[in-house]
């Protein structure tokens, strides 16, 4: 288990934070490589983070985003994760970024799976940058207890890609990339903020029942360490 935590005073004093973080870190792979990519997540914690990104001053046309998971919703749905990233983080400087979306309007959730993983099988090997969620259930990526395919998603052999998830407590069917893709993050963050947030933390921390706690799976076995960002 390797992990660092940082807690912040607020929200907004988080934001800035990661997002300096996630700045230095695509520069960084810029520099290196010529190019860098970066996976984000969806839900309702992002949105601070994703504006201060998008005032960064760095070479966004060398930047390809796409999503650490997806409902099989089209971007103009209220619960796409696409729509959030639109109207929070492709905006100002990085509309000059390449987005990659998960979800295509194919006939299943599989057959947009399929697409998702050919799309992104040139930037993601590895992500130089994946920024993680949690759900109260202990949920991330779409990594959810009782999950279809939660053994196939936390399998660390699996190859790389998009794989389909249907569980009681996601909603729509989900695509989620695979363990095996985010683990191994050249930077490798989870975002939580909240006090409930922060004790669903302490009881992932205090288990190793995977099924149960799916973010178990990050903060045991990730091949990076995990920088945990946590704000009240
Ligand atoms: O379903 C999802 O939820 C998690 C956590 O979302 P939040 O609203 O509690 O911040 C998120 O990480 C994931 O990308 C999203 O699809």
């Amino acid at each position: 288990m390797a992990f660092s935590r940082k807690d912040f005073e607020n929200g907004a004093a988080l934001a800035e934070g990661l997002a300096a973080r996630v700045a230095t870190a695509l520069s960084d792979a810029i520099a290196a490589r010529g190019s860098a990519s970066i996976a984000v997540s969806g839900g309702s914690t992002p949105k601070a983070f994703f504006k201060v990104l998008s005032g960064k001053d760095i070479a966004w046309d060398k930047v390809t985003i796409t999503l650490v998971d997806e409902r099989f919703v089209p971007a103009d749905n209220a619960r796409s994760n696409h729509k959030l990233a639109n109207e929070f983080l492709l905006i100002g400087k990085t509309a000059a970024a390449t987005f990659v979306p998960l979800y295509h309007a194919a006939d299943t959730a599989e057959a947009a799976a399929e697409i998702a993983t050919r799309e992104t099988a040139g930037f993601s090997n590895p992500f130089d940058v994946a920024i993680l969620g949690m759900g109260n259930d202990g949920h991330t990526a779409s990594f959810f207890p009782g999950g279809n395919h939660l053994v196939e998603a936390l399998d660390a052999s699996r190859p790389r890609g998009i794989l389909t998830m249907e569980a009681d407590g996601a909603g729509e069917p989900r695509l989620t990339f695979s363990f095996s893709a985010l683990q191994d993050a050249r930077l490798l963050a989870l975002h939580i903020e909240g006090a409930e947030k922060a004790s669903v933390l302490e009881k992932a921390l205090g288990g190793t029942d995977e099924a149960e706690m799916p973010i178990r799976a990050v903060l045991n076995r990730a091949m990076s360490p995990v920088e945990i960002y946590w704000a009240p």
